[in-house]
């Protein structure tokens, strides 16, 4: 009798300070742009599930956001939100970059938080590109040995796509025997609302400097279908921020940086929706809004109570 594989699904939570990949490798494994990638450290405000169907498994990404340090309503919600996620997890994934090496917050991080929750742990050691001396690699995968008793330590680069399947199939073995949780047409579960939201700010990220892009925030109004063009979407969202001078800058000069961030926006956002779309954006200042509960919760920061 041959033995059929068990099918296995479980949750993963991705846990690394701002800026090591954790979007890039989430994203590159899935196929699809799910949390936003930008050079910018701290972009990743959501906690963003995306669901990786295989034959054998189903691989269930909790993207944490970097841990931060700061008093404000926004930064508390965003580590509770990790928290949270490692919690629900049955693997973590710790991500340190190869060439820098362990840091001072990776060892924070290691200490605070995965070494008091006590589950499988990989380490995965991403940016090898980044190394300019290679023989470099095997003493950093000693000396991670040493720090923690992690279940595997995989070295990857989530830019180039490299080891990420290997990294796939270890992930595999250490998720429950258990039917599939989703769906195979789902790859995520955020309200569509907020992977709208989610692109826009993307695009003011790349298009600003300075405080502005962590001073905005965006909200999807509404989304409604064209009432002659059934394959029009009219989207309405609100970028709000925090001062006059951030609003001025955002629109720019004759309302030409608005145009581009609409324009970039629209653009992706008919790509992935396979629709024509009407892209409305208003600047609004509120100038606390970081400190808003309502404000926060319906921007999608669910984990306030
Ligand atoms: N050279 C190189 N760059 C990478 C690699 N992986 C990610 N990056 C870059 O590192 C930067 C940060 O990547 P993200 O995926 O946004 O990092 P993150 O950990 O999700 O960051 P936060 O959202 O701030 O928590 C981006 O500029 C990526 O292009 C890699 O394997 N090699």
């Amino acid at each position: 009798m041959t033995e059929e594989k068990e099918f296995r699904a479980g949750f993963v939570a991705l846990i690394g300070r701002p800026n090591v990949g954790k979007s890039t490798i989430m994203n590159n494994i899935l196929g699809t742009k799910l949390s936003i990638v930008s050079p910018k450290p701290q972009t990743t405000r959501m906690r963003i599930l995306g669901v990786k169907h295989n034959k054998d498994a189903q691989i269930i990404f909790l993207d944490t956001p970097g841990i931060q340090k700061g008093k404000d309503l926004l930064t508390k919600t965003v580590v509770e939100s990790a928290v949270s996620s490692m919690e629900e997890a049955d693997v973590l994934v710790m991500i340190i970059e190869a060439d820098k090496g362990w840091t001072k917050e990776d060892e924070q991080l290691l200490h605070n938080y995965i070494e008091k929750l006590n589950k499988p742990t990989i380490l995965v050691i991403n940016k090898i590109d980044k190394m300019k001396d290679k023989r470099l690699l095997l003493p950093l995968i000693e000396e991670s040995a040493k720090k923690y008793n992690f279940v595997e330590i995989i070295p990857v680069s989530a830019i180039k796509g490299q080891n990420l399947d290997d990294f796939v199939q270890t992930l595999k073995k250490y998720l429950p025997p258990s039917p599939p949780l989703f769906p195979e047409d789902q790859i995520t579960d955020l309200p569509i609302k907020f992977y709208i939201a989610e692109i826009i700010r993307e695009k003011v990220f790349q298009n600003t400097k300075k405080e502005i892009p962590y001073s905005a925030a965006v909200e999807v109004e509404s989304i409604e279908e064209g009432k002659v063009k059934k394959d029009l979407l009219i989207i309405r969202a609100n970028i709000y921020v925090e001062k006059e001078n951030h609003k001025a800058i955002i629109i720019g000069k004759k309302g030409q940086m608005l145009k581009k961030i609409g324009k970039e926006a629209r653009e992706e956002l008919e790509h992935l929706l396979g629709k024509k779309i009407h892209l409305e954006l208003w600047v609004k200042v509120k100038p606390r809004w970081k400190e808003d509960i309502r404000l926060l919760k319906v921007l999608g920061y669910q984990y306030i109570s």
